[in-house]
């Protein structure tokens, strides 16, 4: 049995730099970026107009008087320019800023007359030299890195990838996963069970959880018989890069999934951790590259041993290191890290607490339905405070 961080160290060395590919940028939410990307212009490229109204010359003492309007520029148009400093050019949200203007003035704050023919507007209220204007670069210059391979492609990264004129873009390869469970007394979720049989559900669950990331999986299912178990898995692992198999890796008679896994060559990186859920778990990989997670069969175990271990290993998870403040006293006795269902919220003080959610065990995967992660407590000690901080796996 080997501690929690050894584990998780085990893992993320087993993984390797995956091949990229390229695909269009509408379906890169989720995939992570595989090239650093660039500002290919100033953000943003012109002095840009930030409200309707007028653009003129202020030099912070000319405010009184009339400005005759001398043309109109609409967004989408050339920068257009302004011939006397008495004048004013119409400008509107989005516009480039006329050459000789420093300053916007919205409507709201203009009143307009006309005289002799022309259309002449005087500010109504106090204006700031250089107001309304967002600045050519202001925000990043022509040439900035923007984006680090390796970053996750969610909403905003999409924006960026857009307004840089990529509609591909290189992303790592998605692995190809197969989810297995095992276990004689599981049958498909269009089967009636008998009294003594249940549907399957977690590789339901991991796959969903999967799809969250972007992954798409195969699933299959494997009755607990040892040559059974050799023969598809060695299909599938010839099919496959990573197989997350569940159940079947405790001391059972007929759990063989550890035996046929090392009879398949596949190398032990580990069996056992110091952890509840999940203690179970294996961890083995190939020559060729390829890595086997053989997850707790006791739904909770299976899905905590997901998020710990093996979202990481596909390069997702939370970014930075979250962490919660227990809400209650916790007893937790045996020496195992504990790896507690809870529920979070942020209090009035804007703290993020974790509620323990009792449940019944490992087992009792309904309990997850309020859960919105696990919080970490450390091996070692038995007693831990309302109040105090831990690492925060969520969901
Ligand atoms: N003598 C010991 N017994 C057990 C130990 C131990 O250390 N010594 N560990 C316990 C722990 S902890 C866990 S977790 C389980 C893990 O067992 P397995 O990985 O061998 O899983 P199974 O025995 O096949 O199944 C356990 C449990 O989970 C249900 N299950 C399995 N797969 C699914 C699925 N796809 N969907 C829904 N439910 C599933 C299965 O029916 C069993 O009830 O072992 C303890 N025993
Ligand atoms: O890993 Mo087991 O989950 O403690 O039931
Ligand atoms: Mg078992």
């Amino acid at each position: 049995m080997i501690p929690v961080a050894e584990a998780l160290e085990k893992v993320l060395a087993a993984r390797s730099v995956p091949a990229t590919e390229s695909v269009p940028l509408y379906q890169c939410p989720g995939r992570i970026l595989a090239e650093d990307i660039a500002a290919d212009r100033a953000f943003p490229p012109f002095d840009r107009v930030t409200m309707d109204g007028i653009a003129l010359w202020l030099d912070g003492r000319a405010e009184e008087g009339m400005y005759r309007i001398e043309a109109t520029t609409y967004a989408g148009e050339p920068a257009g320019k302004l011939a006397s400093r008495s004048g004013a050019v119409e400008v509107m949200t989005g516009a480039v800023l006329p050459e000789g203007t420093n300053t916007v003035v919205r409507y709201e704050d203009l009143a307009f007359s006309e005289h002799f023919g022309s259309r002449f507007a005087s500010l109504k209220a106090g204006v700031v030299p250089g107001q309304n204007i967002h600045r050519k670069g202001e925000d990043r210059a022509e040439g900035s890195l923007l984006l680090k391979a390796g970053t996750r492609i969610g909403s905003p990264e999409v924006a960026i990838l857009a307004t840089v004129g990529r509609p591909s873009v290189q992303v790592y390869r998605n692995p190809s996963v197969c989810l297995v469970s095992t276990g004689d007394e599981l049958v498909d979720i269009h089967e009636t069970p008998l009294p003594h049989q249940i549907r399957r559900s977690s590789t339901y669950q991991l796959s969903a959880a999967l799809r969250e990331i972007g992954i798409k999986s195969d699933i299959q299912h494997l009755r607990d018989d040892a040559d059974g178990l050799f023969r598809a898995l060695q299909t599938y692992l010839r099919q496959h890069d990573i197989l997350i198999l569940t159940g079947g890796v405790s001391a059972g008679k007929k759990d063989y999934l550890p035996e046929v896994l090392e009879r398949l060559g596949v190398t032990r990186q580990f069996h056992q951790v110091a952890q509840r859920p999940g203690k179970p778990l294996w961890f083995g990989t190939t020559a060729d590259g390829k890595a086997v997670f053989a997850l707790p069969g006791n739904p909770v175990s299976t899905f905590l041993c997901f998020l710990k271990y093996v979202r990481p290993f596909l390069g997702h998870g939370p970014k930075g290191k979250p962490v919660a403040t227990l809400s209650e006293q916790v007893i937790f006795k045996p020496d195992l890290t504990y790896f507690m269902p809870v529920a979070t919220y942020y209090n009035e003080e804007g703290r993020h607490v974790a509620r323990p959610l009792k449940g019944s065990g490992s087992g009792d995967f309904a309990n997850l339905l309020e859960c919105t992660g696990f919080l970490e407590l450390p091996v070692g000690r038995t007693d831990f405070a309302a109040g105090e901080v831990f690492p925060y796996l969520p969901f």
